[in-house]
């Protein structure tokens, strides 16, 4: 059975060129079979996690016309308070059981300063995880990172309430999903309900281990590397016992790259010269997808 790996990301940030080497080839097994990972090691500092967490049930416990006025208004600014219910992950589904707050580089710093310190952690950690990618596909070890030098990315905090009343039929806490972007880094409490899709259709899931950060690919990675990559579906589901009656807390790091980059099939991931998708630039590929959700 597939399995998350647990990858020490310490044997490549402090680690000699054959440990490195260990870990580029780690993350290219992990990319390439699952499209998640947990990251030991990742020199982001547990008291600033802790902060931001706490920062995040202090805004959700806001009331809502508060929130309201902080609304997400467009896809373009991608900004913003989003009530529950409000998104569908899953198109087929009824709306999610989460509310969510974007914060982008620019907004983080009239947010609060834990926020301005953990967006810029989440940039660094993902600049090396896109080294290791660079790496694990033959490219210089830069390439992605240039084209993440914008730092488009988007910081979502994540609060999926406990449930008063019985949900509808078919309804979860977050629809099945891929990732539009290059990559996402996922910090989670401990109540669980994250399960991703395997290459089999089974869904396993991926409980929080202490100490890790989750990190998975999006569809855009996917594109880049045609494939080789696989961006996986993921949902969070209603507990079954008594945490149904808790919250639920995660905070989603989400890497865009610059808006003008042209995602074309990667050299070294042409099978037989043939690519899977046109190519499109990255920032017109995020908007028809977030167009598309809300
Ligand atoms: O809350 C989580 O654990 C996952 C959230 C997620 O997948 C997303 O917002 O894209
Ligand atoms: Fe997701």
């Amino acid at each position: 059975m597939v399995t998350i790996p647990v990858i020490d990301l310490s044997a490549f940030t402090n680690g000699n060129a054959t440990t490195r080497q260990g870990v580029v080839k780690q993350i290219y097994q992990a990319c390439h079979e699952i499209g998640f990972m947990y990251l030991q090691n990742s020199e982001i500092s547990k008291d600033l996690i802790e902060q931001v967490f706490i920062y995040s049930k202090s805004f959700f416990n806001l009331p809502l016309e508060v929130k309201q006025k902080q609304a997400w208004s467009d896809e373009f600014n991608n900004t913003g308070y989003v009530a529950v219910e409000r998104e569908r992950l899953d198109p087929n589904k009824p709306g999610d059981l989460k509310e969510a707050f974007n914060v982008s580089k620019q907004g983080a710093v009239g947010v609060d300063a834990c926020v301005v310190a953990f967006y810029d952690s989440c940039t660094q950690l993902a600049n090396t995880v896109l080294q290791t990618f660079a790496l694990a596909l033959e490219l210089p070890e830069d390439f992605f990172t240039t084209r993440h030098s914008q730092h488009n990315h988007t910081l979502r905090f994540l609060h999926y309430p406990p449930l008063q009343t019985p949900p509808k039929p078919a309804q979860v806490r977050a629809g099945e999903h891929s990732d539009y972007g290059s990559i996402t880094l996922l910090f989670q409490d401990r109540i669980g309900g994250l399960e991703v899709q395997t290459t089999t259709g089974e869904w396993i899931g991926a409980a929080a281990i202490p100490d890790t950060v989750i990190v998975n690919t999006g569809d855009l990675m996917q594109r880049w590397t045609n494939n080789v990559f696989c961006s996986t579906k993921h949902r969070v589901m209603i507990p079954k016992d008594d945490r149904v009656n808790q919250s639920r807390y995660s905070i989603a790091f989400f890497c865009h790259p610059n808006d003008d980059v042209e995602i074309a099939c990667l050299e070294s991931c042409q099978k037989e010269n043939s690519s899977i998708y046109p190519p499109i630039l990255a920032g017109e590929y995020l908007l028809q997808r977030l167009q598309a959700t809300y």
